[in-house]
């Protein structure tokens, strides 16, 4: 199985390295001229991913029409790129593996659902778990939640991806999947806030515990499973990025709990942080499937401006109610 990235950004390039393992040629399409040139002369990419020695077998280009020979394709641009990006692809019949993490705004839909409208004959595959992209692409241990509808392409796609340092685990929960990978970015800006404005590691905890409540929630409301929200790609994932400076959604709360505001903090990145699109969009979904997210809407109000002590303030002083609700 051929494989094609689509996106050069940090995951994409550590993906594809990881689909290079053991020599297999793997191409990938960057948007910028100037990164698949760096890919193709000096195996790196110094704007997304520094300090990493790619494989040699990874082939880069810039040009859409050169990702018709592949058999398979990796989409791992910001989720709200997807649907454009995707639209110059020549896709057909081919898999897409969503690695995006978001939900897209205007319409609500899941990337994977974005996908599904624009080639409605390719098959649709989820891959997300807790997978900083420099660590994957260092050749550290990682686990991820591999969802495909279909066993054959299940089967198919898992094989091709696993390497020895890089471990799917299957499931045909396509849904669930994909939407504990777009919450946990928005209570990371959460959890960055707590760290940022010095309140403290219980604080973290029960935002981690109540997020993961309101993830819940909204998953099963969206036709998600339990056990795929507490898995890798949910319970995991939020974990990993509500613990990490490396996260960039956890620095951006970081910023925001110093009392910066998030134009500011978003003006001075290069790289995406996709919490900070996807909270609002989850504050109209959330509304709109009648499920209670005050974690997410408190993100909100952050990233709105609004004075972070009011937000905590009010947060607490909400009605007092039982643990499972
Ligand atoms: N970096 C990480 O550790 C992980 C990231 N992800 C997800 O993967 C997706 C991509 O993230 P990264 O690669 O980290 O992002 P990045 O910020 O490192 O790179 C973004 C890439 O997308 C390109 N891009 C930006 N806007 C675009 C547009 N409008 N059209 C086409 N291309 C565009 C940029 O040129 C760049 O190549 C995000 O949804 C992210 O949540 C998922 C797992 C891990
Ligand atoms: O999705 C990620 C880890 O699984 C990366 O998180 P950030 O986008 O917050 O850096």
């Amino acid at each position: 199985m051929k494989i094609g990235v689509i996106g050069a950004g940090a995951w994409g390039t550590a993906l594809a390295q990881v689909a290079a393992h053991g020599a297999r040629p793997v191409r990938i399409w960057a948007r910028d001229p100037a990164v698949a040139e760096a890919i193709n002369t000096t195996h790196a990419n110094p704007l997304y991913l520094p300090n990493i020695a790619l494989s040699p077998s990874i082939e880069a280009v810039s040009d859409p029409a050169a990702m018709a020979e592949m058999d398979a394709l990796l989409v791992v641009t910001p989720a709200q790129a997807v649907g454009a990006v995707l639209a110059t692809m020549p896709v057909g019949s081919k898999p897409l593996v969503l690695c995006s993490k978001g939900i897209e705004a205007g319409t609500r839909r899941l990337v994977g659902e974005v996908a599904r409208a624009i080639h409605p004959g390719a098959p649709i595959a989820v891959l997300s778990g807790p997978t900083f992209a420099h660590e994957v692409a260092a050749g550290l241990p990682t686990a991820v939640t591999l969802a495909c509808e279909e066993p054959d392409l299940r089967k198919a796609l898992s094989a091709r991806i696993a390497a020895p340092h890089f471990r799917p685990y299957a499931t045909d929960d396509v849904t669930g999947a994909e939407i504990g990978g777009a919450i946990k970015n928005v209570l990371a800006i959460g959890c960055g806030v707590v760290e940022g404005a010095g309140l403290g590691q219980n604080a973290r905890a029960a935002l981690i515990a109540r997020g993961f409540a309101e993830m819940t929630r909204f998953g099963l409301a969206r036709g998600g499973r339990a056990e795929t929200l507490a898995g890798l790609s949910g319970l995991g994932d939020l974990v990993l990025t509500c613990s990490s400076t490396a996260s960039r959604n956890f620095s951006l709360g970081v910023g925001l709990g110093q009392g910066r505001s998030a134009a500011e903090l978003l003006a001075d990145r290069r790289t995406v942080a996709e919490g900070a699109f996807t909270a609002p969009v989850l504050r109209q979904a959330a509304a709109e499937a009648g499920v209670d997210m005050p974690v997410c809407e408190a993100v909100c109000r952050l990233l709105d401006g609004a004075a972070v002590g009011e937000v905590i303030g009010a947060l607490l002083a909400r009605p007092l109610k039982a643990e499972g609700t």
